[in-house]
């Protein structure tokens, strides 16, 4: 470090800055590594590094002292035992606050450091993978949180950096004297982050473990953790006057989708736009979902879009649009394949709060973006969702298996045909269609379809006969001759009766109710085809 950058004693003492002399690097991932090293070799701080780490700098010519050195012990074990030794945790626990502590590593020939640059062996990244159990376990990391936390407790004295993202803070702190005692503790804080992270992984992967091998479990580990990270404060709540933030857990999801174009992102717009991803990713073939209030608006596919899917997209949002447009305005759209210039001319006619999508054409950027108001989200790659799902109560949580759409009961080749005549391949069509859309309808839910798109949709009701008569009222003359789902059972023939009435001419229902004989002999007087599904998709 040159003089002129090294503070004087006495403004080091009221910022609270340490100068940086001496660097322990042990990083798994191995990214700005170099950079950092020579940096901080320029700086003229001494650097100590483990295995790994000391031979990629000493490979780019960099000086560096192997921990080896430090502790007179080869790293052993396969690399469990490197850093375990009072030599390493002499000099990040020593208080140099403490003339005491000063003395006695001293007296024991330790050295303190400064600074501690550390990252975890990739333990989630390993189990995700599909690493078998003997490899996981390998990939828990011990001398790394041992540590980061030791380092993070000796704060005061010790900067502690466990992410590569911050190495730029780290060069300006050497640069400016050394990090401020307020840096250092919320670098510590983060360092506790990070271990706490880690460990509820580990733990939460092992009680998962445990109760795979147990004969007696009921298959729910003992435990179950998550943790977040702040991606941002939110303008505000549900309402104006409820604070809000985003957090973002690990894996890749709309929390970490990239913003092209548009104001902030409302709580709101994630409710309504993880709605519509959901509602999208429910067919295989191209599908756009229009949602208000976690609803659909309107929702469509077209099957074998997949030869043009820029057409595709296109026409899936031409029929969604047409299902509802007084609805519609205003509305967040998700679709699965890349928006395309076609499909984006048509949104941009529409008032449209947000479109999400897994990519965007550049064409369909450059007409998109006149649109001041849009907000443009690109999902992240490899985004799938949660195998599990989570919700809060009162003084606890709510845990249960994604409602996956694929289960048995979502295929016509399962389903019972009940009443009437067997459907033709294209009824069989939309009625596959609608039983998939229904599942995006909050329940009760009743959902018309025809020809691969919803055309009138009854959500919400706290009775399965206003979700139909809403359905059919949205739908007006499109009612005759539509398909109709119905996200559970009926549980009298009366909200049947409706759809019935209004001419719809098939209908895919889970069955199962006490009442079925009367619901079958409906659909059996009006020669409607009934098709049974034995599944249900409520959706809250
Ligand atoms: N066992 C130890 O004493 C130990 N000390 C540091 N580590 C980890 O080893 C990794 C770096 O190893 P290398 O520099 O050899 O590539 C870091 O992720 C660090 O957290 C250790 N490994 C695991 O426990």
């Amino acid at each position: 470090m040159s003089e002129s950058t090294t503070p004087a004693p006495a403004d080091e003492a009221a910022s609270g800055r340490r100068p940086i002399r001496r660097a322990l690097l042990s990083v798994s991932d191995k990214t700005g590594l170099i950079e950092l090293a020579t940096a901080l070799h320029e700086a003229g701080v001494a650097l100590v590094s483990t295995g790994g780490s000391a031979r990629a700098i000493a490979d780019a010519g960099i000086p560096v002292t192997p921990v080896e050195d430090v502790t007179g012990f080869a790293e052993c074990l396969d690399g469990r035992v490197k850093t375990l030794h009072p030599a390493v945790h002499g000099g990040l626990l020593a208080d140099t606050r403490r003339p005491e502590h000063l003395q006695q590593i001293a007296d024991l020939g330790i050295e303190p450091f400064e600074l501690v640059v550390i990252n975890l062996y990739p333990f989630r990244e390993t189990i995700a993978s599909g690493a078998g159990f003997d490899e996981s376990v390998e990939q828990i990391d011990i001398g790394g949180p041992a540590m980061v936390r030791a380092s993070a407790k000796n704060h005061p004295s010790v900067a502690i950096v466990v992410d590569p993202a911050r190495y730029d803070e780290v060069l300006a702190a050497v640069g400016a004297g050394g990090f401020t005692l307020a840096q250092r503790t919320a670098l510590a804080a983060a360092a506790y982050a990070h271990t706490a992270a880690y460990d509820v992984a580990v733990a939460s992967w092992l009680y998962g473990q445990v109760g795979r091998s147990d004969p007696e479990s009921d298959g729910w580990p003992e435990f179950t953790g998550a943790t977040w990270t702040k991606a941002g404060a939110l303008r505000y709540g549900e309402n104006p006057h409820q604070r809000a933030a985003l957090y973002r857990h690990w894996r890749p999801g709309l929390a970490g989708a990239t913003q092209l174009h548009g104001k902030e992102m409302s709580y709101n717009n994630y409710v309504d736009v993880d709605a519509a991803w959901r509602a999208a990713n429910d067919f295989a073939d191209p599908a756009v979902a229009i949602i208000k209030h976690a609803n659909p608006c309107g929702i469509a596919t077209v099957v074998g879009g997949d030869a043009d899917p820029a057409a595709a997209v296109a026409t899936a949002h031409r029929k969604a649009h047409e299902c509802d447009p007084v609805s519609a305005f205003g509305g967040v759209i998700a679709v699965n394949r890349p928006v395309s210039l076609a499909m984006a001319e048509q949104v941009a006619e529409i008032f449209t709060e947000v479109l999400l999508a897994p990519g965007f054409d550049d064409a369909a950027v450059a007409v998109l973006t006149r649109k001041k108001n849009i907000r443009l989200l690109v999902m992240p790659e490899g985004s799938v969702p949660d195998p599990l799902e989570f919700r809060a109560i009162s003084g606890g949580l709510l845990v249960q298996e994604r409602d996956a759409i694929d289960a048995d009961g979502d295929s016509p080749s399962t389903w019972q045909l009940a009443a009437g005549a067997a459907a033709d391949e294209a009824t069989l069509a939309d009625l596959e269609f609608a039983w998939r859309a229904c599942r995006a309808v909050k329940s009760n839910a009743i959902l018309l379809a025809t020809d691969g798109a919803s055309v009138g949709i009854g959500m919400g009701q706290v009775n399965r006969v206003d979700s139909a008569r809403l359905a059919v009222e949205r739908a007006g003359e499109r009612a005759a001759g539509a398909v109709a789902a119905s996200d559970a059972f009926f549980p009298f023939a009366d909200g049947l009766e409706i759809l019935l009435q209004a001419g719809v001419r098939a209908v895919v229902q889970p069955g199962g109710s006490v009442r079925d004989a009367e619901v079958v002999a409906a659909a059996e007087a009006a020669g409607v085809s009934l098709y049974l599904t034995g599944t249900r998709h409520f959706y809250h």
